[in-house]
């Protein structure tokens, strides 16, 4: 058996940590046994280059989209044996951003006239060319723009270590990436979708994960 794979989406501070690690205490409770992974994943060479321009160290490679969205696709092309793995050895794997942020942060940065085209070259290059598995369910946490940047600003004040970085600064980059994220659902790209408003009910959230 391969394990349902069911991604958790959304702006910079909308919770989505925080409700995967309320869905993994909720489906433990019930028996489910659950994998979890976040991309990008920190600590990996894809991943850390897009972190540092990300926060301004590379600002040539942040000032391409297309540039940005080749490194978060090979980071998560990097992670296929790592996703093979946990998905022979759970019930269900839980990820924390998936292929859908790439589309949705780089169609918004290349504005809502090339919409289209971004979704056909990121949806052709992860799933089609890299071979990465289509989500059986993707949840939209669709947090206010204006909440998840307060949430992701008080984290600086109690994290210092957690700066904001570039697109965590741009509110203009935030509302467009959110107008995204809801167009990506209404039209249910390329999987299943779900959305949801804040504080959502995590046992019902839980049924839809494991299919019910
Ligand atoms: N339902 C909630 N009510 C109040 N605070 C919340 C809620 N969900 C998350 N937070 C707080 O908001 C901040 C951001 O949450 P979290 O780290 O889960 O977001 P995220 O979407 O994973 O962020 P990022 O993508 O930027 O890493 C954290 O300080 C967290 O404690
Ligand atoms: C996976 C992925 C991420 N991004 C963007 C989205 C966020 O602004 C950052 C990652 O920050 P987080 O605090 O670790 O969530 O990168 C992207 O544009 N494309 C992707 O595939």
């Amino acid at each position: 058996m391969v394990a349902r794979l069911v991604v958790v989406e959304g702006l910079d501070g909308a919770g989505k940590n925080t409700l995967t690690t309320a869905l993994v205490g909720e489906l433990s409770d019930r028996g489910v046994s659950v994998g979890r992974l976040a991309f990008p994943r920190y600590g990996t060479l894809h991943a850390d280059l897009a972190a540092d321009a990300l926060h301004g160290g590379q600002a040539g490679t942040a000032d391409s989209p297309h540039a940005m969205a080749l490194l978060f696709a090979l980071d998560r092309h990097a992670a296929l044996d790592q996703l093979g793995e946990l998905r022979t050895s759970h019930d269900v794997v839980l990820l924390d951003r998936y292929v859908a942020s790439n589309a949705a942060y780089t169609a918004a940065r290349l504005g809502p006239g090339r919409e289209t085209e971004v979704l056909h070259w990121i949806g052709e290059l992860e799933f089609d060319r890299l071979g990465l598995p289509l989500p059986d369910l993707q949840i939209l946490l669709d947090t206010p723009t204006a909440l998840a940047a307060e949430r992701a600003g008080s984290r600086e004040t109690t994290d210092p270590g957690r700066t904001r970085d570039r697109y965590e600064r741009d509110a203009t980059l935030q509302a467009a990436t959110g107008e995204a994220y809801r167009r990506l659902a209404a039209s249910g790209w390329r999987s299943p979708w779900r959305v949801l408003g804040v504080d959502p009910d995590v046992r019902g959230l839980a049924d839809h994960v494991v299919g019910r």
